[in-house]
């Protein structure tokens, strides 16, 4: 019913995906001349997707519009809570007081201000490694300290290590611990032991929960998302992070669910954040979760399609990675260390030598070496050539290496 192969032209919508890539990921380095032009790049990088925006929220969008006056705007209507805790009862069967829910204009910015106001300032962060980079530039930005664990990765399946995550949790200046649920780059959905184990380990320790819950309705089909706070209904100190900037492409409305049940935190917020929202935000996301499901349902078939083609062509073109498929969100984590010595930059040389534009490497804090993460939110033809020359590039570069030994 919806057109997932049609190819979208983004060119002069100031996207970060189409212009942003030099600063993001080669930090703006004018010495790196690459031998495409950006509209021959395969884009595989920043999480958002190359797919329209379901027309249910273009039709939202619209209606707002012939309001025709956009002055200062907040959530008062009682609407947007009833459509998104409807939505959060239905597919995570989580129900959440209207009293709790405050709208950030994105989950980063919330992280950046949350981690100020919970953490003192000689007291440190704690997440999972390998981490989207934000979590990290969180605690930097307040000059709070980062405390990481390692996920163990288990033939492809990776796995909390619970006694180190303990240890670090025991440290009485570590405050906070940011949970990625599911888990962005490895795709992990976690399982309600898992959240059991991380939970108790919280509690012991009294540290405050931020699950961070964006990727939460792009799960392969058969997967259950499972709030944090469902699992810890009467724990006072879990702030859940919800959008739907990533399941319905929308991030750059900028605007996001922050539901924050301990009332001295809740009042810190409101009285601290800048608490105005876009009207056309608002209005994108009311439809989105009232109206947007069929789309999601049609998407995720779409989205797990791709994962199966990705992993068979990688399987059958480069023998010596690994790949399995994400449990969740878009992306896919690739091991390519056999390719690769320590020292190769993977986003440059794919950039460089396959005109693909990925994230990799050390930009996942740590234990992410050798690891590439490819988007997969694209149209199929877009995935094949991506994948095509990825491996080309692999290939021909393992074969110059064989034939000079
Ligand atoms: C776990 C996680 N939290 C928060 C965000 C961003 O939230 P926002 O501030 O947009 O509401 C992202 C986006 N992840 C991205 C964006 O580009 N590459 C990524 O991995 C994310 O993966």
């Amino acid at each position: 019913m919806y057109n997932f192969d049609e190819i979208i032209d983004r060119r002069n919508t100031n996207a970060m995906n189409t212009d942003g890539f030099r600063e993001y990921i080669f930090k703006a380095d004018d010495s790196i001349v690459f031998p495409y032009k950006d509209e021959e790049f395969i884009r595989m990088w920043v999480a958002d997707m190359e797919f329209a925006t379901p027309d249910v929220v273009i039709d939202g969008i619209k209606e707002r519009l012939e309001k025709r006056i956009f002055g200062y705007t907040r959530v008062f209507s009682e609407d947007y809570y009833q459509v998104f805790s409807k939505w959060c009862e239905k597919r995570y069967g989580w129900h959440f007081e209207k009293k709790d829910l405050v709208m950030s204009n994105g989950v980063i910015p919330a992280l950046y201000e949350l981690v100020e106001y919970i953490c003192k300032e000689d007291e440190k962060v704690l997440f999972l490694t390998p981490s989207y980079a934000y979590f990290k530039y969180a605690a930097d930005h307040n000059n709070r300290e980062s405390v990481v664990s390692d996920l163990i990765n288990n033939a492809g399946r990776y796995e909390i290590d619970f006694d180190d995550l303990e240890k670090k949790a025991a440290d009485n200046k570590v405050a906070l611990l940011i949970l990625c649920n599911p888990h962005n780059p490895t795709g992990r959905v976690w399982t309600e032991e898992e959240l059991q184990k991380i939970g108790e380990i919280s509690l012991r320790h009294n540290l405050w929960v931020i699950s961070d819950e964006i990727h939460c309705d792009l799960l392969r089909k058969g997967k259950q998302q499972i709030p944090f706070a469902k699992v810890f209904p009467n724990y006072n100190k879990i702030i859940t992070c919800m959008a739907p900037s990533k399941t319905f492409n929308l991030a750059g409305l900028m605007i996001s669910n922050i539901i924050i049940p301990n009332e001295e935190l809740r009042k810190t917020w409101l009285s601290r954040h800048y608490n105005f929202d876009n009207p056309l935000s608002i209005a994108a996301a009311q439809a989105a979760y009232e109206k947007g499901e069929p789309w999601l349902e049609e998407l995720r078939e779409y989205l797990d399609e791709n994962f199966r083609i990705t992993k068979e062509y990688i399987n059958t073109h480069l023998p010596e990675a690994h790949i399995e498929i994400s449990e969740s969100t878009y992306l896919a984590w690739v091991d390519v260390s056999e390719y690769f010595s320590d020292e190769e930059s993977l986003p440059l040389f794919f950039a460089y030598k396959a005109g693909v534009l990925l994230e990799g490497g050390s930009m996942f804090v740590q234990n992410s070496d050798g690891f590439v993460r490819l988007n997969l939110a694209c149209p199929k033809s877009v995935l094949k050539e991506g994948l095509r020359r990825i491996c080309e590039a692999v290939s021909n570069k393992n074969e110059k290496q064989n034939k000079y030994g």
